[in-house]
């Protein structure tokens, strides 16, 4: 017997369909994966602004703010990283529930965590986004100098480096960010909530 044998599930009198009506528009989670440096926040945040300006409800996940956060007591071990998703997954069915647009900006390169975080939301609230980019590309852009650090030595298990990075296999959407410009990347994301009716042309 579990620890929630005696918790019994409390049904709310506002439901996320009268959240969804009042936003006038779906909720879902836009779950960006990729490389460090693929550029998952610096488009995970283009989105956002193009969605707030649109006049819709959102929130973005950022793997290092909630890592100083919520998250601070989980490191880079295949085990913190699955606790890691775990949570950002049950973090984005709250904020889905309250009838959000979340946009998560996390490396989750285990596709069975992937696969879990999707299995939280209901069918069409999970939208993985795929930010494609080349491990040469991503060592070159190197924003914060891991790659560097990594190499050294001085990062152990450094994801693409030290620790592997599955791809995804049907994602929703492939973005690629060494070849398209952050305002096409933008523009496919925002094109795909519209044309599959999540969010008001
Ligand atoms: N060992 C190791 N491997 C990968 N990344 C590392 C590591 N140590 C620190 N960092 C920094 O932490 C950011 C990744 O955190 P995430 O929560 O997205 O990682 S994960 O999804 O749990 O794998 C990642 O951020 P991004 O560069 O924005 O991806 C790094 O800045
Ligand atoms: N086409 C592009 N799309 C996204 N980022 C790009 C692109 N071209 C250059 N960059 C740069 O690459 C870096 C990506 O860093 P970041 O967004 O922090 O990646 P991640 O969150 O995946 O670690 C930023 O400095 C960004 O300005």
């Amino acid at each position: 017997m579990g620890p929630h044998i005696n918790i019994i599930w409390h049904h709310t009198a506002v439901t996320k369909d009268d959240r969804r009506k009042l936003n006038h528009h779906k909720s879902a989670v836009l779950w960006f994966t990729g490389l460090s440096g693929a550029g998952k926040s610096t488009i995970a945040n283009a989105v956002e602004k193009c969605l707030y300006e649109k006049g819709l409800r959102t929130y973005l996940l950022d793997g290092d703010n909630i890592r100083h956060g919520i998250n601070q007591d989980l490191g880079f071990s295949p085990g913190d990283r699955k606790e890691n998703i775990r949570r950002i997954g049950e973090i984005s069915k709250l904020f889905v529930d309250a009838g959000m647009i979340v946009i998560t900006a996390f490396i989750s390169p285990f596709r069975e965590d992937r696969k879990m975080a999707r299995s939280l939301l209901e069918g069409e609230e999970f939208i993985e986004v795929y930010i494609k980019c080349s491990l040469d590309e991503c060592k070159k852009r190197d924003p914060k100098g891991l790659y560097k650090k990594a190499k050294a030595g001085e990062i152990p298990g450094f994801t693409g480096i030290s620790s592997p990075y599955e791809e995804p296999k049907q994602p929703e959407i492939i973005i690629e960010s060494d070849k398209q410009s952050i305002t096409e990347s933008v523009d496919q994301v925002i094109n795909y909530l519209v044309e599959k009716g999540y969010i008001p042309d």
